[in-house]
């Protein structure tokens, strides 16, 4: 059995985190466990973490790393055959280190986007809710201003992707993601991408991925989820 390849994608909010990793798991098969898709699972379906977790998104608050560890890990003992790429956790280096424990990590891909260049995107970024599908007025429009492709609902804007919420939000980012950034700097395994633009980032993470992923690995895994 090839070895197993496993990533996580860094980035403030606004950065690009989502698009490369849906871009990553079409391209190479590889699973993509957003964090925030998978609370909004859990709050969907009422669980005991789900129901914990909502108190503190509806504040706008991190939720607990006790809570977040407790959730994502077993959720990655189910992915264990797979290999994966994780967005949005770990956010925190008390995360970082649960992770650490419970697997290897191949690659971290961390996105270092200019602040105007993530306010302008969110200023323009429409979420469907109950999916999690992400659009954007200038870079990927819905068919139909306001309503999501799929469902035909309503798209709304998250109250902190607001300018005026979003700089206390980056800079809360930069303290919490620092000492997570260092420790995969030191572990050899950080690659660092600054750009304005995701397709043009693109390009290296796939030259980065490729060079990184075993090809019958990747050819095995884009044969299983075709
Ligand atoms: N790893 C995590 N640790 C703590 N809280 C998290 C984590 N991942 C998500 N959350 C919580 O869930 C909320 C929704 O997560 P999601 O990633 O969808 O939104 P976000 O953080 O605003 O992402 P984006 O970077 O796309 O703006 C976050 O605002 C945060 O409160
Ligand atoms: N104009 C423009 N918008 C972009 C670009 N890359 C992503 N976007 C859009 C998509 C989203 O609406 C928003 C943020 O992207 P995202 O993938 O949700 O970021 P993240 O919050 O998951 O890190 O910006 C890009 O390169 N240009």
């Amino acid at each position: 059995m090839a070895k197993l390849f496993r990533a996580v994608i860094l980035g403030p909010p606004g950065s690009g985190k989502g698009t490369i990793s849906e871009r990553v798991a079409s391209s190479f098969g590889l699973q993509h466990l957003s964090s925030g898709d998978f609370l909004r699972e859990n709050i969907a379906a009422k669980t005991e973490a789900g129901v914990l977790a909502k108190t503190y998104i509806e504040k706008g608050a991190l939720v607990p790393d006790h809570v977040m560890t407790r959730l994502m890990l077993p959720r990655l003992v189910e992915m264990t055959r797979h290999s994966w790429l994780l967005d949005g956790f770990p956010r925190t280096l008390a995360q970082a280190e649960a992770l650490n424990s419970a697997c290897e990590l191949d690659v971290v891909i961390s996105l270092n986007i200019p602040l105007e260049t993530l306010k302008d995107r969110l200023r323009h970024r429409w979420i469907h809710p109950a999916s999690g599908r992400v659009y954007n007025m200038r870079f990927n429009p819905p068919r139909v201003q306001g309503v999501d492709d799929i469902s035909g609902e309503p798209l709304i804007q998250h109250e902190d992707d607001k300018p005026e919420a979003l700089v206390a939000r980056l800079r809360h980012y930069k303290d919490v993601a620092k000492p997570v950034i260092d420790l995969y700097r030191a572990k050899g395994i950080l690659h660092m991408f600054s750009d304005t633009e995701t397709d043009r980032i693109w390009p290296y993470v796939s030259s980065l991925l490729s060079a990184k992923i075993p090809t019958d690995l990747a050819d095995a895994q884009r044969a299983t989820t075709h």
